[in-house]
Order: C-alpha cells, then structure tokens, then sequence
C-alpha cells in the first residue's frame, strides 16, 4: 500500500475550464501564459531569472502534456492528465475539499463590492464584542496595498483594517506589537462566529510589522477561521481508520483541523519543502501526507507578479528530486492545485481554470489520466490507493 503524498501548488492552474465564462475568466491560464511569458523574456527580472522556464522535472512529470503543451521530447516519467472543479466558487477551501472528495455544491457568501462592503451590524456586533474602537477599511482591497495605505492610521486609531476580495473571506489586518498578535487572534475568533449566519468561508487574521507604509511587511503568523467541510473527506476516513495525516501549511487551516493528526508549518515554499521531506521520512505505510505550496497565490498569482511567479515554479521544481529520492516502492504521489490565479489577469483574484494532476511513484506507470470531470477523483484515488473506503463524489483513476 505504501504511502500517499498529496501536493497542492495553490493556484498553479492550467487554463481550459468549461465554466470559465461565468466567472469571467474565459482564456485565464496561469500556466499557459507565465510558459508563454516566459518564451518572449516577459518573465525576466534582473537578478531574479530571465528566459524559458525552466523546469525539467515537472515538465518530465507530464505538466507541459497535462497542460496541453504537446512535448514529445521528453518521455512522460508519470501519468499525467487535468481536471475540472464542480465546485460553484474559485475559493482555496472549495479546491482543497473538492480534492479531499467533497465539493462544495452550495453557495458561499459573499460580501459586496460596494463601500462599505460589511452590513454596519455585522461590525457593530463585533465591535461591541471585542471592545475595539472602530474598523478602518470596510471594503474590497489587495491587502499588501490596503496595509500601505491604512496601516499607519491603524497603529495611530487602534481601528484594525476589515476587507474583503471576490472569495468568500473577511480578513483583518492589524500591526502584531501596536496592536498585538493574541489580540487579532481573539479579535477574529469573534469575527468567526458573526460570519457564520452569512455562510462566510473564512476569517483571516493578516498581521503585520514595520513603523510606516514602506517598511510594514505581513508577517507568516497569518491565521485561518475556516468552517470545516460539509461532509467527511478522505482525511476524516483515513483518521478514522486509524492512520496519520500529516497537514504541511495551510492544510490544517483550510480542513479546520477535522481529518488532520499533526500539523507542520513553515514560512515559504522552501521551508514548506524541508517540512514536506521530513513528513515523507516520518510517515508510515497507510499515512497521507497533504501540503500546500502557498507562494505561488500569496505572493505572485494575487500580486500579478509573472517573473516572481515564474521564479516560484523553477525553484519548486528544483527541488522535486529530493522528494522523489524519499518515496519508497508502493508510494504515491500526487500534484495538484486547487484553483488559477493568472498573473497576467486583469484584477488580483483567483481565475477559474481547470488544474493539472500528476501521479508518480516508483510503481506508477507512465500515461495519460485524461480530464477528470471532478478533482474528487484525486482523492478517491488516495482513498483507493491507501484502502481506504470510497467517497460519493469522484472515481479513482488508479
Ligand atoms: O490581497 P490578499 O490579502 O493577499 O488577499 C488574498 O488572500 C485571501 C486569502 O487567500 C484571498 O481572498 C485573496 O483576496
Ligand atoms: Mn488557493
Ligand atoms: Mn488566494
């Protein structure tokens, strides 16, 4: 049975979703044009990289063939193939489950693209019970630029910064020392429980640090209110039958702890690498490892940053053999991701797209999987290949 490893690039999207219209996202692929980008020295910064991207491994592993990119340079070295989400939002939490097995078939709620875009008893109930002195903010923003422009009003009012995006999230920022880390995590445990009659997928804390706008930095002590997902995943089933699963990152967040053993965090993708290895070393026959590789959206997909983007995929895929050298005969490894967000997209919001699947192992033969109609088929195929009993949402392609 060996073990599965479960890999999300979060936002590492390949473009083609049937359903990309009513999203206005028809043509968005973050792939396809950071690939493109980079062909025409678009994806150039001095000092960061310049050229082709480079990326040997993935691209052995079947992401260009997956992708639609035609190679036949290179011998698939995996199975390869894309799938579609059914779930009706673009959201980090309906990927992720949808991939675990259970989509997200209702609708989320959302807040307005007005201003203010928070009902005013929403935040008088949260204001009155967390004894802060009013909110900054009370719209859409990016949140790099809504902190440049009224962090330092927050530190001088106390006032955090309330703001939202086109996911169903009510994230607040404020400086971890003026204001005080413990004192945003309280501050937003509040917040949860307000937003839940809104069917609000989550509360965020994003604290910060510096003394001006051009010092103030967001800090890896970010935090996640998530609702749990509405049904077990295949976390939960392999939990209970009694095996380990080990959440590198945000995993634990998103899942809301339920169908999680441990927990290991790290800032950035390298850190999250060196965490994922030593999970992959930890863990015994039966055992999921899940990560999420959270730079790709945090830092390049929502900041439209295609070189620092492009930068964040060959550094991954550097990395890819030490992982591949830690899998043992009878493993599985899986990579995914669980939504787009193009860099070269109008907005700062994440794109619908359909999401590459690449399966390897010592024992996997190469091959094409095919378009998937579900990401849940990702995770019946965890569930298949560790034993584990079938969810009602997807087929296994194993
Ligand atoms: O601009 P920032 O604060 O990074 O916001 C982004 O981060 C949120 C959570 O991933 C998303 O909803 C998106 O809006
Ligand atoms: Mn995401
Ligand atoms: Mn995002």
């Amino acid at each position: 049975m060996g073990r599965a490893i479960l890999i999300v690039l979060d936002s590492v999207g390949i473009g083609g979703a049937r359903d990309a219209d009513a999203f206005g996202d028809a043509g968005a692929d973050t792939f396809g044009h950071i690939l493109a980008a980079a062909k025409t020295g678009a994806a150039d910064r001095d000092g960061l990289r310049s050229g082709p991207l480079k990326l040997p491994n993935l691209r052995r592993l079947g992401l260009h063939r997956a992708a639609g990119h035609i190679d036949e340079e290179i011998p698939a070295g995996g199975r390869y193939g894309t799938a579609g989400e059914v779930s009706r939002g673009k959201d980090t939490p309906s990927g992720h489950w949808e991939i675990a097995g259970v989509p997200v078939l209702f609708d989320w709620g959302y807040f307005p693209r007005s201003v203010p875009a928070f009902p005013a008893s929403l935040i008088q109930q949260i204001v009155d019970d967390s004894a802060i002195p009013g909110i900054l903010g009370d719209r859409h923003a990016s949140g790099t630029e809504i902190i440049a422009e009224l962090g330092e009003a927050s530190v001088a009012s106390g006032k955090p910064i309330f703001y939202t995006s086109s996911d169903s999230v009510l994230q607040i920022a404020a400086h971890e020392t003026h204001f005080g880390l413990e004192r945003l995590y309280d501050l937003c445990a509040v917040a949860r429980r307000h937003v839940d009659p809104l069917n609000i997928g989550r509360v965020i804390a994003r604290p910060f640090t510096g003394e001006d706008a051009a010092s103030f930095r967001r800090t890896a002590n970010r935090r996640d209110y998530s609702v749990p997902p509405p049904e077990p995943t295949v976390l939960d089933r392999a939990v209970a039958a009694g095996r380990k699963v080990i959440a590198i990152g945000k995993i634990g967040d998103i899942f809301a702890g339920h169908g999680i053993s441990e927990v290991r965090k790290g800032d950035g993708n390298m850190a999250l690498f060196d965490k994922m290895l030593g999970a992959v070393e930890d863990a015994a026959d039966g055992d999921l490892v899940f990560a999420n590789f959270v730079d790709f959206d945090m830092l390049f997909g929502h900041r439209r940053d295609v070189p620092g983007y492009a930068a964040a995929l060959e550094a991954f895929d550097a990395r890819l053999p030490e992982l591949e050298a830690r899998l043992r005969p009878g493993d599985l490894a899986i990579i995914t991701a669980d939504h787009g967000c193009d860099p070269t997209w109008p907005g700062s919001d994440h794109t619908r797209e359909n999401v590459p699947v690449l399966v390897f192992g010592p024992g996997v033969a190469p091959g094409p999987i095919g378009r998937r109609e579900t990401f849940a088929d990702i995770g019946e195929s965890v569930a298949a290949h560790l034993g584990l009993p079938p969810g009602r949402h997807g087929t296994s392609f194993l």
